[in-house]
């Protein structure tokens, strides 16, 4: 913790502390023990818009955005919109000179409302469809990413009937296990997605495209898995897809000029969990991977969750405490795993503060649910909260940026909260709450 001398507001001298934990925004700090995030105060975000809500700090976003485009000037990074994506992100990652991987339609439409040049999108998906191709193909996106061999000839079809010849990168799973979840681990032998290596599909993929002659062939692409803090697995990868690619020039005459490694870099979610590598550190690592080649390709990472999980803030307001004799305290919020499924899905822990205060009272472990008529609503086991905790206590649980509004549901008619975008005490709704008329017109002809 640092205190400084914040400066001057309404006539009054107040001091701000920084708060300067890895989980934490950049931004944030407390004023008179109220989290402050954007310069703006989180009593008067719940007082305006409501709780939950997702409070984003633009600065750290486009921070962390900047930070991996300079690891790799000479390179392209384009972000994972499935950990976030809606029209204000993609304005940013525009302006800021990012690139950006859709994998849906929904996600391509989003992109290009917030003004994001089609030639900066990359399309991937395991079953696109054919309207997704035909839609990507007449955009313009800078390339499709063949992930089946029906895919293969599907694109070529649809690129045929344009008469357009696509540029195309084909999806390689190298065989590396990756150290996470088993849901979010994306580059063995078993997975669902892409080319085995292993298995010699790959270069079979690599052939049938080389065929097709309105597909024309830009890059290999590889992903292994998301929250990696252990740079051993990408490392592992690079090397694989580098002599791949050298075997494709030497053994076929096919130069590729482009290696996407993908993104998965992870990020701490509590104080305790360890500091994940930064973005030079693993464009090292994948660089030195590739330093044998004769000639070297155009490198792309994919971050989606580094960027996007340590700028955001879930801020909830606690409904109930129930204390059960010889058993524990649950504390109840406004949400639960409608807008977080994520430690339901993945076992997933997270830190939680008091935000409208800090206490002095002895902190205690207390269940932290939701409201969903569910047992499995829970937001963390076990987590230590102030004794003094109470309802009308706002609770602001960090590293929240990732995969929890765009994974976010209705599951019992539960509204989606808002993401709220600070800035220099400047407040911009970048995702409005979800209204009972927005879910009533879903039953409307
Ligand atoms: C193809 C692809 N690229 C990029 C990402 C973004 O990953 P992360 O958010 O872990 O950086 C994912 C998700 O895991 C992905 O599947
Ligand atoms: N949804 C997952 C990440 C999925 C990565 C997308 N390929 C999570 O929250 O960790």
């Amino acid at each position: 913790m640092l205190f400084y001398r914040f400066g001057q507001h309404a006539g009054t001298v107040f001091t701000m502390t920084v708060v300067i934990d890895k989980v934490w925004p950049r931004t944030a700090g407390r004023i008179d023990g109220e989290l402050v995030l954007g310069g703006v105060g989180v009593r008067a975000l719940a007082a305006e818009y409501g709780t939950p809500a997702y409070v984003l700090d633009e600065e750290d976003f486009r921070g962390r955005a900047r930070a991996w485009r300079d690891a790799l000037p000479d390179g392209e990074v384009h972000y994972g919109g499935k950990a976030f994506l809606c029209p204000l992100i993609a304005t940013w990652l525009a302006e800021d000179g990012l690139s950006l991987d859709v994998c849906t339609g929904g996600e391509l439409a989003v992109a290009l409302a917030g003004g994001m040049p089609a030639e900066r999108i990359t399309f991937h998906g395991n079953n696109k469809s054919v309207a997704e191709l035909r839609r990507a193909v007449a955009t313009g996106v800078n390339a499709v990413v063949l992930d089946s061999f029906i895919e293969i000839e599907r694109l070529a079809e649809v690129a045929r009937e344009a008469g357009v010849r696509q540029r195309v990168m084909i999806r390689v799973t190298p065989g590396v296990d990756a150290h996470t979840h088993e849901f979010i681990a994306t580059g063995g032998e078993r997975s669902k997605f892409g080319f085995s290596l292993g298995l010699g599909l790959a270069a079979e993929a690599v052939a049938a495209v080389a065929a097709e002659p309105y597909l024309d062939l830009v890059g290999l692409h590889s992903h292994i898995g998301s929250q990696l803090v252990d740079l051993a697995g990408f490392a592992q990868a690079a090397a694989r897809m580098a002599a791949f690619l050298a075997e494709c020039e030497a053994r076929h005459g096919i130069r590729i000029p482009k290696l996407d490694l993908g993104g998965g870099l992870g990020i701490a979610y509590r104080a305790e969990d360890p500091a994940p590598p930064t973005p030079a550190e693993l464009v090292a690592v994948l660089r030195d991977a590739l330093a044998g080649l004769a000639a070297p390709p155009v490198l792309a990472v994919e971050p989606g969750r580094s960027i996007a999980g340590p700028t955001t803030v879930a801020l909830y307001e606690i409904g109930t405490v129930k204390e059960i004799p010889g058993v524990g305290v649950y504390v109840s919020v406004d949400g639960g795993m409608s807008d977080n499924p994520r430690p339901a899905m993945y076992g997933a822990a997270y830190t939680a503060a008091l935000a409208n205060r800090v206490s002095d009272a002895p902190a205690r472990p207390v269940n932290l649910v939701g409201k969903h008529c569910e047992s499995g609503d829970i937001l963390g086991w076990d987590m230590p909260l102030p004794a003094d905790t109470r309802p009308g206590d706002l609770l602001a649980i960090p590293a929240s940026g990732a995969y929890q509004r765009s994974m976010a549901n209705n599951y019992n008619h539960v509204l989606r909260p808002p993401v709220l975008a600070v800035r220099g005490g400047r407040v911009t709704v970048a995702v409005r709450r979800e209204t009972e008329d927005d879910l009533l017109r879903l039953y409307t002809s």
